[in-house]
C-alpha cells in the first residue's frame, strides 16, 4: 500500500488556461494516507474523474506532482503504478469463466498456481460468486458482471492503491448496501489505500474513513461524517451532506449575537468584523419549533418521512427546514423556532469563519 501525495496539483483541460475558472481541478495539496478508505463526493462536473484519472495516470496534471510513497509517479504511466480500478460499468473477458477472470490480475503477474486457487475463492466467497467459479462471463448479468469486476480490483493484496470511479451504479438498489459493506470490510481486512468515487452521499458517508468533498474544481473539506455533519468548512457542504441540507441564512454578526432582521440568534463563540456575504448554518436537526421560544417562523408544509417530520418553513424570507421528532404533536401555534447555539455556524463568503470561546 502507499501514501499519496497531491503536491501542488492543478488541472486545466485548455491548453492556455488564464484564470482560476479555466481549471476543471483548482490547486490541491494533499496527502492520502497510507491504508485508509477516502471517499471523493461531489456533484457532476465537480472535478472528482479529473483527479481520479491524475490518480491512476489515465491523465497528465497541467501543474504539480504526485507522490507514491516517496516515489514522483507524475509521469509514470498507469501500468507502472501498480493500482487496481474499478469503473462505472464492467470491465470483464466475456470468453472467459468468472474463475478465470478473478484469477487473471494474479497469473498476470506470475502468482504460483495455489495461492491464485486460495485467492480467488476467497474473493468469490466475498462477493457472492462460489457457486458461479466455473461459468463463463458472457450470459451474466450486468449485476454479476460488475462483481466480477469489483472482484478483480481486488484480488491483489500488493497494490499500491484501490480506486473506484462510482462502481456501484450499475448494481441492483438491494446488493449495492451489501457490495458496500462487503467493500468496507475487505478494508478493515486488508488495510488497502482506497479511493472511492461518488456523488451518493450515503454511499460515501458509510464507506469512507474520511470523505473529501469537492466543489466546483476544489476540494471544499477533507473530514470524517461527523466533523462534515456538526462543522461543515463550506456552505456547499452543508447542503451537500444531510437530508434536508443545512439552514443557510444570511445575518449580520455582532460579537455573539447573530442578527436576523432585526431580531438575533444566540451564537456559542465571539466573532469579530467579517467581510463580504454572512450567514449562519444551522441544520435541520438543530432547530426546535416552539409556542414560545424563539424567532418568529411561518410554517408552509409538514412532511412525515417516517422516522421524524420535516417542517418547511418560511424564516425572514428564507426557507428553512426543521426536523421535529416522529411523535411531536405540531400545534398551528408553534410559531416559534429556536436554534441550539453550539450548533450555529458562521459563514463569510461561504468559508467557515472560527470564533472566539
Ligand atoms: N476531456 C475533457 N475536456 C474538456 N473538459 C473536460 C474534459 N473532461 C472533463 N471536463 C470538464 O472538467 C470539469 C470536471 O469534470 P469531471 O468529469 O472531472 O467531473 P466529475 O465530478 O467526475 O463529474 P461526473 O460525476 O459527471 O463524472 C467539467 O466541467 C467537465 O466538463
Amino acid at each position: 500500500m502507499a501514501r499519496i501525495t497531491l503536491d501542488n496539483l492543478a488541472h486545466s483541460y485548455m491548453a492556455k488556461p488564464g484564470s482560476e475558472d479555466d481549471y476543471a481541478l483548482k490547486e490541491l495539496n494533499h496527502v492520502w494516507e497510507d491504508g485508509a478508505a477516502y471517499a471523493l463526493l461531489g456533484a457532476s462536473g465537480c472535478g472528482k474523474s479529473t483527479l481520479l484519472n491524475i490518480i491512476s495516470g489515465l491523465l497528465q496534471p497541467s501543474q504539480g506532482r504526485i507522490l507514491f510513497d516517496d516515489r514522483d509517479v507524475t509521469h509514470a504511466a498507469t501500468a507502472e503504478r501498480n493500482i487496481a480500478q474499478v469503473f462505472q460499468f464492467p470491465v470483464v473477458y466475456d470468453t472467459m469463466t468468472v474463475r478465470d477472470n478473478l484469477a487473471f490480475p494474479l497469473r498476470n503477474r506470475g502468482a504460483k498456481a495455489e495461492y491464485v486457487a486460495q485467492r480467488v475463492n476467497e474473493i468469490a466467497r466475498m462477493i457472492g460468486m462460489e457457486e458461479m467459479l466455473n461459468r463463463k462471463a458472457r450470459g451474466l448479468t450486468a449485476d454479476a458482471k460488475q462483481k466480477i469486476s469489483l472482484g478483480r480490483g481486488m484480488v491483489r493484496e500488493d497494490v499500491s492503491a484501490l480506486l473506484f470511479d462510482e462502481p456501484l451504479t450499475v448494481i441492483d438498489p438491494h446488493m449495492k448496501w451489501e457490495l458496500r459493506t462487503q467493500l468496507k470490510g475487505l478494508h478493515n481486512q486488508f488495510g488497502h489505500t482506497m479511493i472511492y468515487v461518488t456523488h451518493d452521499q450515503t454511499e460515501a458517508l458509510t464507506f469512507a474513513d474520511k470523505v473529501v468533498v469537492m466543489h466546483d474544481g476544489r476540494v471544499v473539506q477533507i473530514g470524517t461524517p461527523e466533523e462534515l455533519f456538526e462543522t461543515p468548512e463550506h456552505t456547499f457542504v452543508g447542503y451537500f451532506i444531510g437530508s434536508p441540507g443545512m439552514n443557510v441564512i444570511p445575518a449580520r454578526i455582532e460579537g455573539n449575537r447573530a442578527y436576523v432582521n432585526g431580531a438575533f440568534v444566540e451564537l456559542a463563540q465571539g466573532y469579530g468584523a467579517l467581510e463580504g456575504k454572512v450567514e449562519i448554518g444551522v441544520r435541520p436537526e438543530y432547530a426546535r419549533l416552539s409556542q414560545t421560544e424563539g424567532l418568529p417562523v411561518n410554517i408552509r408544509r409538514i412532511e412525515d418521512v417516517g422516522r421524524h417530520k420535516i417542517v418547511r418553513a418560511d424564516f425572514f424570507g428564507t426557507d428553512i427546514n426543521i426536523i421535529a421528532g416522529e411523535d411531536d404533536r405540531i400545534s398551528a401555534d408553534m410559531n416559534r423556532v429556536s436554534f441550539d447555539a453550539a450548533h450555529v455556524n458562521v459563514y463569510a463568503d461561504d468559508w467557515r469563519v472560527k470564533g472566539a470561546a
